[in-house]
């Protein structure tokens, strides 16, 4: 939808105004088009941060039963079969080879995500196309598992997504939680592909996350931070997410 307000923008600039503004969480846009004014709503966007197993999905499950959400979660099950391939698996036991091909996957599904049609004026959406570059290729490169021409090839199409598509993000919420509260949580769920993930790979994870978002020192930060501790039980949680619901639910202000 935005690709096309994009088009739209472009294509009617010298013939009429074409405005944006913003209202709580809605941006809308007029177009002229054809002799006829045209409206588009952008959803607003917000996207759930935080290290594996931090409590994103259960966060997720949470809002979805709130009205007016799209909650948009991981597509970790396509990761883990692509035409009856799972590059996820792949990548846990043989990184180098496999680092590329699963985080390709992930940034196309990552981009789908953000350029959904959705009929809800807010999207709620489990990490971003800007995480996985940001931590997880990022991650994969530091540590020496990802050869440098892959590196080289994931950022040369990253930076063209993201300096071609305009994708918005309104507010970032980052489920900051330490990483041994994750290793425990990780090894509860028992998701068979992680079960080889060792307590230092958490630990990297957390700390690329709380550069890119907690000191800023990294990467650009897309959006405005949410920092909502996790490390607490899902009673405490609820209670967090409860008082935080105003903040979170209009998209930015924090
Ligand atoms: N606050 C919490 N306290 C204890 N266990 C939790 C909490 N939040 C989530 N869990 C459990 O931890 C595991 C990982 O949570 P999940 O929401 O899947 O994390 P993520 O989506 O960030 O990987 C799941 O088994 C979930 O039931
Ligand atoms: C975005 C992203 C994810 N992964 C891996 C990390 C985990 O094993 C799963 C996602 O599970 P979570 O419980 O939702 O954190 O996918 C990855 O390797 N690369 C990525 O870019």
């Amino acid at each position: 939808m935005y690709m096309y307000i994009l088009c739209s923008i472009s294509s009617t600039a010298s013939l009429c105004n074409t405005c944006i503004t913003s209202h709580f969480n809605y941006a809308t846009l007029f177009t002229y088009s054809s002799h006829m004014y045209i409206l588009h709503t952008i959803p607003s966007t917000i996207c759930i941060e935080g290290n594996i197993a931090s409590g994103k999905t259960t966060c997720l499950e949470y809002f979805s039963k709130t009205s007016n959400i799209e909650v948009l979660t991981e597509p970790v099950s396509k990761w883990r079969n692509v035409r009856g391939h799972n590059p996820l698996g792949l990548m846990y036991q043989d990184p180098t080879r496999w680092g590329i091909t699963l985080q390709t996957y992930i940034q196309l599904t990552m981009l789908d995500q953000h350029l959904s049609t959705i009929s809800a004026p807010m999207r709620m959406m489990e990490r971003s196309i800007y995480s996985a570059k940001y931590i997880f290729v990022e991650n994969l490169y530091r540590s020496g598992k990802m050869p440098e021409v892959d590196f080289a090839v994931l950022s040369e199409w990253f930076e063209w997504i993201t300096q071609n598509i305009a994708i918005p993000v309104d507010l970032i919420v980052y489920l900051q939680s330490s990483p041994q509260t994750c290793h425990e949580r990780l090894k509860e769920r028992c998701r068979e592909e992680e079960k080889i993930i060792p307590l230092e790979y958490l630990e990297a994870i957390h700390q690329l996350y709380e550069d890119w978002l907690i000191k800023k020192t990294s990467f650009n930060v897309p959006a405005p931070v949410l920092v909502i501790s996790a490390d607490d039980d899902l009673q405490k949680m609820i209670l967090q997410y409860e008082e935080n619901r105003e903040k979170i639910l209009s998209g930015s202000n924090v």
